[in-house]
């Protein structure tokens, strides 16, 4: 017998004024099957279309994004609070990703081998899954989705979408958005449902042949043992605890801003987050004072006002989360050297505001230096060795993304070849990406292996198929 969940709504709130932005029926595994069948059939034309055509649809989209950027950046701020001008370097951002990707159905290629037999004709292919499962979280409610579907789509693929709850209505307008650029009817089809729900569909249900995730680590990690009954192809990227490492001799005030663009923009609810700060102790006073100066000048505001750097962070959930960090850090015997105060202003009553927090005295056993907060707090730990403090930043179970400040080159390359994460920075922050290269983490982060983004983004959405031809 099928298992039927009691309908739920769902209400999305502004996390800026806490009104709600939109309501939700959450929907049941029998109407998530239903989906599923109806995506399955919409892959049967799309699959037939050339890939540079299937490309041209995506072009369309970007198209349509760019024309109303900012209206599109007014919807990320109203629903997950972003600050509008990230919201709208979001809109951006998802434009590029989807011209990149429509290029990509140019580059579909497979190679002609050269037969060892006379008449023989040998090549390979790549061809579509079929339907796949993605599941994105809130704090890119955009360019995330954008960036899984565009390539399932180049593809050749049909999908079901799963967005966070927290930004459905973002996620039905783009669903809208490519119906409107004319995609065909449930070639990209939203299920709105509770997470284990879809969990659950997914991996019972043989019409799904791929998942790609965004999300936390202890979520990625049921969903990738729920996968493995059927052994399908799981993408993840699940979270990240990112080392920034300040030599002695690096820009000190280049770094200081980088740390506040890669820790703070987005409230610090990016995966690829600065979040620990491994500071060496020749330069520790210079940089602690020019960090504190430079924080002064991070606006904490409303997100719909430009001056703004950082809003509120997503919803209830994530603020007394956070909340329990901070808590946590203070107990643990680090010192808060700023941030103690809140703000008090009118603006902030309702909204999940939490100004910036930098913690000094920090030791690698305490749990700000080990968990992933997603959000504004930085931890400042202080290093002397240089081969000490790389074993320190390797010392947890993610691996995502990791910075170095230095001039000297061999220092820089040497961190290249032992720092354990998926993307290595010198002097550019930790969150700094481009569409054409892979993105994704390894470690705990990256499960699976596959790669997001650039030209292995569409390796995980196709099948390779050898081919032997009797030519004479
Ligand atoms: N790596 C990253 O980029 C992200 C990391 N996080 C981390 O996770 C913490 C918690 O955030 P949260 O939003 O709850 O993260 P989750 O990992 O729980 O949510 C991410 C997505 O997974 C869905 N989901 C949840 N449970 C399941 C399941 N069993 N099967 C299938 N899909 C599921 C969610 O849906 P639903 O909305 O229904 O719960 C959402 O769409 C954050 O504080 C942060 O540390 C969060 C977001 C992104
Ligand atoms: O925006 C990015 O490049 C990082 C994506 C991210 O924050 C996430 O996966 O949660």
């Amino acid at each position: 017998m099928k298992h039927i969940i009691e309908k739920q709504k769902y209400l999305s709130l502004n996390p800026t004024t806490k009104e709600i932005v939109a309501e939700f029926q959450m929907m049941n595994k029998e109407e998530i099957e239903e989906i599923i069948l109806a995506t399955v059939e919409a892959q049967k034309e799309w699959k037939k279309i050339p890939a540079p055509s299937r490309g041209e649809a995506l072009l369309k989209i970007a198209d349509l994004l760019e024309k109303r950027a900012d209206e599109w950046g007014q919807l990320l701020t109203t629903e997950v609070g972003k600050c509008i001008r990230d919201g709208v370097a979001e809109v951006y951002r998802s434009v590029s990703i989807l011209r990149f990707f429509a290029g990509e159905g140019y580059r579909m290629t497979g190679e002609t081998i050269p037969s060892k037999q006379e008449g023989v004709l040998a090549y390979t292919k790549q061809q579509p899954l079929g339907t796949v499962g993605v599941i994105t979280p809130w704090n890119v409610p955009l360019a995330i989705p954008i960036w899984k579907i565009a390539p399932a789509l180049v593809a050749g693929n049909s999908v079901v979408w799963k967005p966070a709850n927290q930004s459905l209505l973002i996620s039905q307008k783009l669903v809208a958005l490519f119906e409107e650029a004319g995609l065909p009817k449930n070639l990209v089809a939203m299920v709105q449902a509770e997470g284990p729900v879809v969990g659950d569909t997914f991996a019972e249900n043989e019409n799904i042949k791929a998942v790609s995730f965004t999300g936390s680590n202890k979520t990625g990690k049921i969903i990738n043992k729920l996968l493995a009954t059927r052994g399908i192809r799981f993408q993840a990227e699940m979270g990240g605890k990112n080392p920034f490492i300040i030599m002695a001799d690096a820009d000190i005030e280049q770094a200081c801003k980088d740390i506040v663009a890669g820790g703070l923009l987005d409230a610090g609810q990016r995966c690829t987050a600065t979040s620990r700060i491994f500071v060496h102790t020749s330069i520790y006073p210079a940089f602690r004072e020019k960090m504190l100066e430079v924080l002064e000048t991070v606006k904490l505001g409303p997100p719909t006002e430009e001056a703004s750097i950082i809003g509120p962070v997503v919803d209830q959930g994530q603020y007394e989360n956070i909340w329990s960090y901070i808590n946590q850090a203070k107990l643990d015997g680090a010192t808060l050297i700023y941030g103690g105060d809140e703000p008090e202003e009118e603006w902030a009553k309702n909204g999940y505001f939490i100004k910036p927090k930098l913690f000094d005295n920090v030791s690698q056993d305490m749990t700000i230096a080990k968990e992933e907060i997603f959000g504004p707090v930085l931890a400042l730990i202080q290093f002397s060795d240089f081969d000490e403090c790389l074993k320190q930043a390797n010392a947890i179970e993610y691996g995502l993304s990791s910075t170095i400040y230095t001039k000297d080159i061999s220092a820089a390359m040497k961190y290249v070849d032992e720092i354990e994460s998926g993307l290595v920075h010198i002097n550019l922050p930790s969150t700094y990406s481009e569409p054409q290269m892979p993105f994704g983490g390894i470690k705990s982060t990256g499960i699976g292996g596959f790669r997001e983004l650039g030209t292995h983004a569409i390796k995980f959405y196709t099948e390779w198929k050898t081919v032997y031809v009797r030519t004479k």
